[in-house]
């Protein structure tokens, strides 16, 4: 994680000491920058590249630059560029069906994958239907554009993310075609994503052509498939398993979502929805079972108040952290 002081650091070596020490008050951090002596593209470039690390501070939601000139031309230096990125990788996170606990996973697991130390952005591919923004804490947040391509907001924990709902009005994508679709897609996932490493990109339910089109000009590394342990559901995780072999994704594998509820009453657990179910789905599909979350009243609470369970700490959390460590594995397995 990106801390202020690791921030503060880089910013040093990065600008040559052209830069202030930041200050953040209110989700907004202040630099003051002297371009005294660079010509407007290195300006631009130091100012874009500042922004960009300010933005992955936990807390940042805005950045601004005051720019002076205090150095002469011959104090000039060069202006320094990044360090190589690593290649963006993507990650699916799918279901058979709608409504079975897809969005969730998706927002706790780039949680917890973030808390474990990977550079994380979040994508909210559900265009007809998108929750991200909502689930992150981000709904009223506009990501800008810089040289026609997307800049990132910035949701729970200062993740990355684009999500449809921060482009349009609610409802306004329902009657956008295929093709729309698919450039809206592409916008949000060749985005202005900095020195994120791993993007979660939350499918839409289903396996139609879109999903099908995203699993073949996007090329997620992996795909981890959400069910609830309903044989309905299971038998539509089998199809979207399916999708992802024939476009050649490998499987992550397979979570099982509202499995097992203890009623916060008296305590006694039930499964509304049956038990095991997925793990012996997961097992007939020769794919790992990467874990199960209760259906929880808190879980459904939370996720609705823009506070994902996983960044915080209780059994709930636990549940969601484990399964990100068996995805980070698999990550670090198939680098
Ligand atoms: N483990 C859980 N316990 C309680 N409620 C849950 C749980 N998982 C998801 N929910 C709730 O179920 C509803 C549907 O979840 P979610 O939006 O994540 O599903 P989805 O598969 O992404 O749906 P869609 O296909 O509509 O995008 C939400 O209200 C969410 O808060």
């Amino acid at each position: 994680m990106t801390d202020l002081a690791d921030f503060t650091a880089r910013l040093t070596a990065l600008t040559d000491g052209r830069a202030s020490a930041p200050r953040l008050k209110e989700g907004v951090m202040t630099i003051a920058l002297d371009v005294g002596g660079l010509d407007p593209d290195r300006r631009e470039g130091l100012a874009a590249a500042i922004r960009e690390g300010a933005l992955t501070v936990p807390g940042v939601t805005d950045v601004r630059i005051a720019m002076t000139a205090e150095r002469k031309p011959e104090e000039a230096v060069a202006a320094p560029t990044l360090p190589p990125k690593a290649p963006l990788r993507i990650l699916a996170v799918a279901s058979g069906k709608g409504g079975v606990g897809k969005s969730t996973l998706s927002a706790n697991l780039a949680v917890a994958l973030h808390r474990l130390g990977l550079k994380v952005g979040l994508v909210d591919a559900d265009i007809y239907g998108p929750s991200q923004a909502r689930l992150m804490g981000s709904e009223d947040q506009k990501p800008q554009a810089r040289d026609k391509k997307l800049i990132p907001v910035t949701g729970t924990l200062g993740i990355p993310m684009l999500s449809m709902a921060h482009l349009v009005e609610p409802g306004k994508a329902l009657a956008w075609r295929g093709p729309m679709v698919g450039n809206a897609l592409t916008q949000l996932i060749d985005a202005e994503w900095g020195d994120t490493e791993l993007l979660v990109v939350d499918m839409p339910p289903g396996t139609g052509d879109i999903q099908l089109t995203m699993v073949q000009k996007h090329k997620p590394v992996g795909a981890v498939i959400v069910s609830t342990p309903q044989d309905l559901a299971l038998i539509d995780a089998t199809r979207a398993v399916s999708l992802f072999h024939q476009a050649g994704v490998p499987m992550v594998g397979l979570v099982e979502n509202m499995a097992g509820y203890a009623c916060p009453h008296c305590g006694e657990l039930s499964d509304p929805f049956g038990h095991g179910g997925a793990e012996s789905k997961a097992g007939d599909l020769s794919m790992p079972f990467l874990g199960r979350i209760p259906l929880a009243i808190d879980i459904r609470r939370r996720s609705d108040a823009g506070d994902p369970p996983a960044a915080g700490e209780g059994v709930h959390a636990d549940a969601f952290h484990a399964i990100a460590r068996k995805v980070a594995d698999w990550l670090k397995a198939s680098a």
